[in-house]
């Protein structure tokens, strides 16, 4: 199939330095398969990405969790793109559901912040998904449909985008979607893909599920065959991430 098992770790707004450098150790000394199998990426708070990214382990990479939607100027508080590139920060998330509802991120702006972030050459991590309302009123796939619609209008290479699903209702809530609800949904998308983007792009791109991943639910949501990888949020600042890694052995075992 040859799609590698990711693993994104989000920090969100959290973390001392002392605890940054906290993590970071754990993550050097943990037992995970090696980067054939498995492909991670942690994304501290901005501030921390030089830190992080000195003192992480070789094999494993950093994201920011936002960048500004073109190049840098007069934008109090952002962050460009090109700020990234200049600090070998291979990779971005965009999109996030928190960004969405707290910041008023629309899919516009989440698109053209990723045509803008992928033609600098950052790598990106693109997070769609439904809340509980949708969800309850049969809207799921419309909705993730739609952020993906705005994704796809304005860029035409998609071989450095991993696609998050991330429903808002089991996020930091230990509500996980059920193995059967995010492979659902996955296969939806995939199809989508494949008849609005190409079948290339639907066979080969990551799409990986966030929402309350933990290290005792990563192995059976791994397991389902359209399910590559995690994007962890509150699991990711505990040793169990190196766990959640180890759920890449599930797959190579397919
Ligand atoms: O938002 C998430 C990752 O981006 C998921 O967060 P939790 O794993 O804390 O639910």
């Amino acid at each position: 199939m040859g799609r590698k098992f990711f693993v994104g770790g989000n920090w969100k707004c959290n973390g001392t330095i002392e605890e940054v450098k906290k993590i970071v150790e754990t993550l050097n000394a943990g037992q995970v398969p090696s980067p054939d199998v498995v492909e991670v990426v942690v994304s501290p708070p901005f501030v921390f990405l030089p830190i992080v990214k000195s003192l992480l382990r070789p094999e494993f990479h950093v994201a920011a969790q936002n960048c500004w939607v073109k190049k840098g100027g007069a934008f109090t508080g952002e962050v460009s793109a090109e700020m990234l590139v200049n600090l070998d920060i291979p990779w971005v998330i965009l999109g996030h559901s928190e960004r969405r509802a707290l910041l008023g991120e629309s899919n516009e702006f989440v698109g053209d912040k990723v045509a803008y972030a992928l033609s600098k050459g950052l790598k990106v991590i693109a997070c769609i998904g439904e809340t509980l309302e949708q969800r309850e009123a049969g809207s799921t796939m419309d909705v993730v449909a739609t952020q993906t619609k705005a994704i796809a209008e304005r860029i035409s290479d998609w071989s450095n985008v991993v696609l998050a699903y991330e429903p808002v209702w089991p996020i930091g809530t230990g509500k996980v979607a059920t193995p059967a609800q995010a492979q659902e949904v996955h296969v939806e998308l995939r199809k989508w893909l494949h008849a609005n983007v190409s079948p290339e792009v639907a066979a080969s791109i990551r799409i990986i599920y966030g929402g309350s991943v933990s290290g005792a639910n990563c192995n059976e949501l791994a397991a389902n065959p359209d399910v590559d990888g995690f994007l962890v949020g509150g699991a990711s600042l505990k040793p169990e991430f190196i766990d959640i890694i180890k759920s890449a052995e599930v797959k190579k075992s397919d």
